[in-house]
């Protein structure tokens, strides 16, 4: 059965950038081919360019094309939906000239005053453009208003809460829709289901059974040309804040009476609350930090991340987190979650390896007295999409001896595979239905800021002499491995290699 979502305009600003060409455009098309969007639906691109509406037409063509690689007959259609609105942020008649065109296209597709406002735009807009929308009356209509709030959400605790004030002046808690493009993942949607919906994990998933939870998230790119917006950002605030906390939340939450949105989130509320936090004097021992310099991946030089366009030669900034984060409750005292994330790794990998504790004695010992391997089960969120669980299996033939099992469900790997939707299709969608489940609440940004915001002033006030300090093409410095090894530990591989 296919949904349709309400009839809607959505309005994009930042239409002509990067988020809107390469997942916007190709999202939006996607619910359009599968019949998840009726015809009364249109979209107004909103840039501070100069385009005549055959000219950003073209433009959503064309980003829609490259993203499928084939040809479909369906594109022109698609972009017949789309209209263009050039506009400048501080300027209020831009703000009336856009009410005329939504209230316009309102009427000719029969929208019923339904608007979702998109905002693709750096951050420093988002304030603004909240309230001109206000002001200038675009959000007072007969239907609904949705404000899609794009990260980075602040850039610590006290930014964020004055952005959040501007906007909530404009916009209800209910009405705002802030991104986290990891809670549309496959994988990451999926943490719910494998721990409420088989009765083989949920009583052994806490401190009695699990040791250790690995949360690896690493990346082969660089900075590309971000190099400006993560000067100031780093990986901390990139990826720690927000994607790496929302998959510690989920792992970690208690079972939800309903799985509706309150519930959920009020559940990562909890653990979130629930996250020890760090002394200054605690940081260098729970979180290290790295950056990468020059190296080989597949045969090519790279150049370390000092070098790249828009980074001061001497960048501080970090490129690489890896930390240990520690929950206060009953469930999970005493069980070290460690996170790390990357740019310009061995490997495009996120992972989830949940440790379970020894075997209470071992009957299988080696000659060598190795015991068991312990038992894994490892959520992969991409690019592999599934779950694996390791096991210890006979060897067969005559002996007592073990050998390391895996069982492996891969849901895009099997040829003719579910071809899983991109993040932002899914969130795009369940935003035009209401749902916000899989956006996060101010709650939870605050408490993320609140925990990352320690480690970042610790990290600015000290020069990081050690930089760089891991090779492009590498799984990041040594310190890394250094956080899990006191503890008795080690990451498991997130590559078939040896690592
Ligand atoms: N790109 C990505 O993969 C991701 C981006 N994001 C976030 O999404 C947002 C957009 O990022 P991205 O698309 O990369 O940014 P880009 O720099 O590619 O695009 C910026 C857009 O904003 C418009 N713009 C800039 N200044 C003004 C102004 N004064 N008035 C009107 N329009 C203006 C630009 O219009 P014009 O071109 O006409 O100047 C352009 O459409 C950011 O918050 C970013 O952090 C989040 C996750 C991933
Ligand atoms: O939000 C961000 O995420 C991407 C990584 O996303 P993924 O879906 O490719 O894992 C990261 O490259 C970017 O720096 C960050 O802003």
């Amino acid at each position: 059965m296919t949904y349709s979502a309400p009839k809607t305009i959505v309005v994009i600003f930042g239409a002509t950038g990067d988020l809107a060409n390469r997942k916007l455009y190709p999202s939006i098309y996607n619910l359009y081919r599968k019949g998840n969007l009726t015809e009364n639906f249109a979209v107004i691109g909103v840039a501070r360019r100069s385009l005549d509406v055959q000219e950003f037409r073209q433009n959503v063509r064309n980003s829609v094309s490259d993203s499928i690689k084939e040809s479909r007959n369906d594109i022109e259609e698609f972009s017949n939906h789309f209209y263009y609105h050039p506009f400048n942020v501080n300027d209020s008649a831009s703000y009336k000239e856009l009410k005329l065109l939504a209230d316009q296209l309102d009427s000719t597709y029969n929208t019923e005053g339904n608007r979702i406002f998109y905002l693709a735009m750096a951050p420093e807009f988002f304030g603004t453009i909240a309230e001109n929308l206000k002001s200038e009356g675009l959000t007072s209509t007969n239907g609904y208003s949705r404000l899609v709030i794009e990260k980075p959400f602040g850039h610590n605790l006290p930014s964020a809460q004055q952005l959040n004030e501007q906007i909530r002046h404009a916009f209800t808690e209910d009405q705002i829709y802030r991104i986290d493009h990891y809670l549309g993942k496959e994988m990451v949607q999926n943490i719910e289901v494998i721990r409420f919906a088989n009765a083989i994990f949920e009583p052994l998933w806490n401190n009695r059974y699990i040791s250790n939870i690995q949360i690896t998230s690493s990346e082969v790119l660089g900075v590309e040309d971000r190099g400006g917006y993560y000067e100031k950002s780093g990986a901390l605030r990139d990826m720690v804040q927000n994607h790496m906390l929302q998959m510690v939340a989920l792992l970690a939450m208690e079972p939800p009476i309903k799985l509706n949105t309150d519930e959920i989130r009020s559940e990562k509320i909890k653990v979130l609350r629930a996250l020890r936090p760090l002394e200054e004097s605690e940081v260098h021992t729970n979180f290290i930090r790295g950056q990468y310099g020059s190296g080989t991946m597949n045969g090519q030089q790279i150049p370390g991340y000092r070098e790249e366009q828009n980074v001061d030669p001497k960048s501080n900034t970090e490129t690489f987190v890896a930390g240990k984060l520690m929950i206060d409750n009953f469930r999970w005292a005493g069980v070290p979650f460690y996170i790390r994330t990357g740019k310009r790794m061995k490997k495009k990998s996120t992972k989830i390896i949940v440790q379970f504790k020894d075997i209470p004695m071992d009957l299988y010992f080696n000659k060598d007295r190795e015991r068991q391997n312990p038992n894994l089960l490892i959520i992969n969120i991409q690019p592999d999409e599934g779950i694996t669980l390791h096991l210890n299996a006979k060897r067969p033939g005559q002996n007592t001896k073990t050998t390391p099992i895996k069982l492996d469900y891969c849901v895009n790997c099997i040829e003719d595979g579910i071809n899983t939707p991109e993040a932002y299709e899914k969130l795009i969608f369940d935003c035009m239905m209401g749902d916000a489940t899989n956006f996060t609440h101010w709650d939870e940004v605050a408490l993320s800021w609140s925990f990352v915001d320690t480690i970042s002033k610790v990290w600015e006030n000290e020069i990081a002499t050690e930089y760089p300090n891991y090779p492009a093409g590498s799984l990041g410095p040594e310190a890394s491995d250094s956080l899990l090894k006191k503890d008795g530990f080690h990451w498991w591989p997130i590559t078939d290699s040896k690592e």
